[in-house]
């Protein structure tokens, strides 16, 4: 493939898979699938966006928390140390005893709700208490060793507990007491509930799993609050800063935002922690959300884009095999030799058709209207075709548009692209309009009119042939009828013609009647007619004649002289006659059939007459014909009933007077007319081809004839059969002389076959190649009637032929005419140029003998020497001559 086409196609194939791409069974789902990455993307990024928020504000809420939770156990813790410090100086200024009333009476003590006070002496008894409790001892609590056996004056903290003077769980804060001296002197003590340090719980903030705590630095946690459950006691492992870590509490496990702070003053740590699960639940309903909107818009989309695809695929499948279809109809149109023009009607107010625009329109339109598609389309037909409402086109369009159906017509159009161009329309119902198919249909207009010419016309001459012969005399009669009038006919045959196509061939037989055709065509009226009737037959129909049979004699005798006129062919002057049979409408006959049969019979007459005349019909004539059809009817049974017989004459060697050899002549033996002159039968019988089975009986007959007398001991003769035209045409010829041979088992050097040169001449390929394989069997030839005909010096050359038989009509005026002199001698001349022995027939006198004799002739047949006898006599002569020689030799 060139680089170029490659290109191209590449190019077309990109354009096709561009043009694929956009449509919407493709380009939406990608679409789609890039749409749903955006929104599951911007839905993942937000979900995370949020839940990163949704950490952030936990943890600011942890931190929040944890600094408020501070504040208030900072407060809590101060106002508990303030306590324990009044109560410390209270004891050491107002010993134990005092010290609780004297702040009790002043209302320093705090409620005993809240916290219970408590002091306890150096031994580890509680001194006092508020609200008052037994005098046990506590000296087994870690808060009294601790301070006992340190003097470091900062608070402790227990963990949290039950004792003896409490049994309700509590915390110990607790200071030293110290005497005057610094030595250790008891301690004061503030039980506090536990749940005090975790009142603060706001569960609209912490939720049912947040957590508030409180742990020692031993890691002990002091106070915890978890949603309304309040616990202690346990380990915080983890240590923790205040910055709200998410962390599985070591308690319960759940995850919590947790913060921690260690708190000034005592070796205590607060703690808060939210639940993961709460404060995030929010986010995790809104994540749900997000997801299930992303997720259901996404099945959504789906659905669509599938639906949609669907519904694409099939339109565009639809729209592709209309595509296809308008591309194959397209292409269809564009080849086709139709040209197609589809038209929308177009209305007035009222709705009725006012014209037709044109839409679409192939290249085969564009040839007939001489105009472009891009021209033509959006024209109105009108425009287009300005006659098309004049000649009912338009009418038929409308009818079609309105009612349906197919119509179809044939016109010659008038249209300037297409001037007298024959054109078929169809035009079909579309919707809203109609589409006309178009086609140029001259040819076969043409070819339909060269048939009619040809049906009614002779192909040779183009004159009108014998059906319009009969359609034109019968206008002729019917109009001659009307009008009182008559029409004369004449039945014209040519005279010589026969010779002139037997000699020259049939293409200058053909060429001789055109001629003629022409001349007797220019001696005729303009509503005469001239008819070729068949072979050298012509018809002329004189119409419109008045009631006098001479009053046409003018223009036949015009005919004849014309046709007598010579004529050139092939270099050759040749000259024919005319016989005329002439008939008058209505005295001869009132129809067709009858006139040209009488003219017929007229004819015949005039040829009888000595021809190149014109004959009128008279009533006796048809005798003639009838006589010559009962002459077939009895020539077709006349070989079964052995009406046949042959004649010899004999040939006799012109200068030694020998008989060299008989030719055969046909007799007919006719049961009512008696002996029929062969020159009366053959030519009938060649006609109707009864020839080729009466020449196989003579062949036949002669070579069994010819044998006979050989075997009766006589010398062998010659024997000549003539061959007619048809016989030395028809195909089996040679095979049939091979037959007569083989049968009779006559030697083939003793049988000749005499043929005229015109059966030659008719096509002299065939006839030379059928001649030497009659050579070549060893059969001799001879050329009868020579000098009658037009055979060509060169062709005679090539002729496989050993005699040349003068033609009679040369000899008959021998002794007087100074030309047939010359033609004998020329004959004898070239005969013998060409090798080839010389007969004379027709010889009947002395005169005619020795002039021949003197001019060299060969041989001579004539009835100086014998008339044709039968085959009896001819065996006596051939007897006399065979003893006489036989005395001769014995005298010798
Ligand atoms: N195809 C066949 N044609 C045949 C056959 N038999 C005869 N013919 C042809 O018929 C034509 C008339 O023949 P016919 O009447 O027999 O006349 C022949 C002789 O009788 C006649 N002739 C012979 N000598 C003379 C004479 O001195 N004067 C004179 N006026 N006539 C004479 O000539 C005829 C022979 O002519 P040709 O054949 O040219 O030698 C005739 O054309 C026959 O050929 C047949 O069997 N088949």
């Amino acid at each position: 493939m060139p680089g170029g086409a490659r290109a191209s196609g590449a190019q077309a194939g990109l354009r096709r898979w561009l043009g694929r791409g956009m449509d919407t069974h493709i380009s939406l789902p990608i679409f789609a699938a890039i749409l749903l990455v955006v929104i599951w993307v911007v839905t993942l990024r937000t979900i995370a966006n949020q839940g990163e928020a949704a950490q952030q504000a936990a943890r600011a809420s942890s931190r929040e928390l944890i600094d408020t939770y501070e504040a208030q156990l900072a407060r809590n813790l101060g106002s508990i140390d303030q306590t324990l410090k009044v109560l410390k100086y209270s004891v050491e200024l107002n010993g134990a005893s005092d010290a609780l009333r004297q702040l009790n009476r002043h209302g320093l003590l705090p409620s005993g709700l809240v916290f219970s006070v408590m002091v306890v002496d150096r031994d580890g008894i509680v001194a006092a208490s508020n609200p008052a409790v037994r005098q046990v001892s506590v000296a087994d609590q870690p808060f009294f060793q601790v301070h006992s056996a340190s003097k470091a004056d900062t608070p402790y903290v227990s963990q949290t507990t039950t004792d003896a003077a409490n049994p309700d769980w509590h915390m110990h804060f607790s200071r030293r007491i110290g005497d005057r001296n610094g030595q250790f002197a008891g301690v004061v003590v503030v039980a506090v509930d536990p749940a005090y340090f975790t009142s603060g719980y706001e569960r609209s903030r912490m939720g049912g799993h947040g957590a508030l705590g409180l742990f020692g630095s031993d890691g002990m946690l002091r106070s915890l609050r978890v949603g309304d459950t309040i616990s202690w006691g346990g380990a915080i492992p983890a240590a923790l800063d205040d910055s709200g870590q998410l962390a599985a509490s070591a308690w319960d496990g759940v995850r919590r935002y947790t913060s921690m702070r260690p708190l000034h003053g005592f070796a205590l740590t607060a703690l808060v922690g939210l639940s993961e699960t709460e404060q995030l639940a929010g986010f995790e309903q809104r994540r749900r959300n997000y997801l299930w909107l992303a997720g259901s818009g996404s099945l959504a989309l789906v659905l669509v884009v599938a639906l949609v695809c669907v519904l694409s695929w099939q339109m565009t499948r639809t729209r592709r095999r209309i595509r296809r279809f308008q591309e194959t109809y397209a292409a269809a149109s564009e080849a086709s030799v139709d040209a197609f023009f589809v038209m929308r009607s177009q209305f007035d107010a009222k709705g009725t058709i006012t014209d037709f625009v044109i839409e679409a329109t192939n290249t085969r339109a564009e040839k007939m209207s001489g105009m472009r598609k891009q021209e033509l389309r959006g024209k109105l037909l009108c425009e287009v075709m300005p006659g098309y409402r004049a000649n009912g086109m338009f009418d038929d369009l409308v009818k079609v548009a309105i009612l349906g159906g197919v119509h179809e017509a044939e016109w010659q159009s008038s249209h300037p692209a297409v001037a007298q161009l024959w054109l078929h329309r169809q035009v079909v119902p579309v919707e809203g309009g109609v589409v006309a198919i178009v086609r140029d249909i001259t040819e076969r207009k043409l070819a339909e009119e060269r048939i009619r010419h040809m049906a009614h016309h002779d192909d040779l001459t183009g004159l009108p042939n014998r059906s319009m012969i009969r359609d034109r005399l019968d206008q002729a009669i019917r109009q001659a009828s009307r009008n009182g009038r008559c029409v004369a006919v004449a039945f014209i045959d040519l005279d010589g013609f026969k010779l002139v196509n037997d000699g020259l061939g049939h293409n200058a037989g053909d060429e001789l009647l055109k001629l003629v055709g022409m001349r007797m065509g220019d001696c005729l009226r303009h509503n005469d007619m001239l008819g070729r009737f068949g072979g050298d037959e012509f018809v002329v129909i004189l119409a419109d004649q008045p009631d006098d049979p001479l009053s046409v004699t003018p223009v036949l005798e015009k005919i004849r002289q014309a046709v007598n006129e010579p004529i050139l062919l092939d270099g050759q002057e040749v000259q024919v006659g005319c016989s005329m049979g002439v008939v008058m409408y209505p005295r001869d006959g009132a129809d067709p059939n009858t006139l040209m049969m009488n003219a017929d019979a007229a004819m015949y007459r005039a040829k009888e007459q000595g021809k190149n005349v014109f004959q009128f019909y008279a009533r006796e004539m048809n005798a003639s014909v009838e006589e010559k059809l009962v002459l077939l009817e009895g020539l077709r049974n006349a070989l079964d009933c052995g009406q046949f017989s042959l004649l010899y004459q004999p040939k006799v060697d012109l200068r030694s007077g020998r008989i060299f050899g008989v030719e055969a002549l046909i007799r007919w033996q006719h049961p009512e007319h008696g002996m029929v002159s062969p020159a009366r039968f053959i030519a009938l019988a060649e006609e109707s081809g009864l020839i080729i089975p009466i020449g196989d009986w003579v062949l036949q007959t002669a070579c069994l004839q010819a044998r006979a007398w050989s075997d009766a001991g006589l010398p062998q003769v010659t024997m000549s059969v003539n061959v007619s035209p048809r016989q030395f045409e028809e195909k089996r010829l040679v095979e049939r002389v091979a037959q007569a041979l083989s049968d009779s088992g006559l030697p083939a050097h003793a049988l000749e076959i005499e043929v005229t040169e015109g059966i030659i001449m008719r096509d002299l390929a065939q006839s030379v190649g059928k001649m030497s394989e009659l050579k070549a069997m060893g059969v001799t030839l001879s050329i009868d009637d020579f000098g009658t005909g037009y055979s060509s010096l060169s062709a005679l050359k090539s002729f496989p032929i050993s005699t040349l038989k003068i033609d009679k009509s040369f000899v008959s005026d021998l002794a007087d005419s100074a030309d047939d002199q010359a033609i004998a001698l020329a004959v004898i001349s070239l005969g013998h140029r060409l090798n080839l022995r010389v007969l004379a027939e027709g010889v009947e006198t002395e005169q005619q003998r020795r002039f021949l004799l003197e001019n060299d002739c060969d041989e001579m047949q004539g009835y100086l020497f014998s008339r044709p006898v039968p085959a009896a006599e001819m065996q006596t002569m051939l007897l006399a001559q065979a003893q006489a020689q036989a005395t001769l030799e014995v005298a010798a």
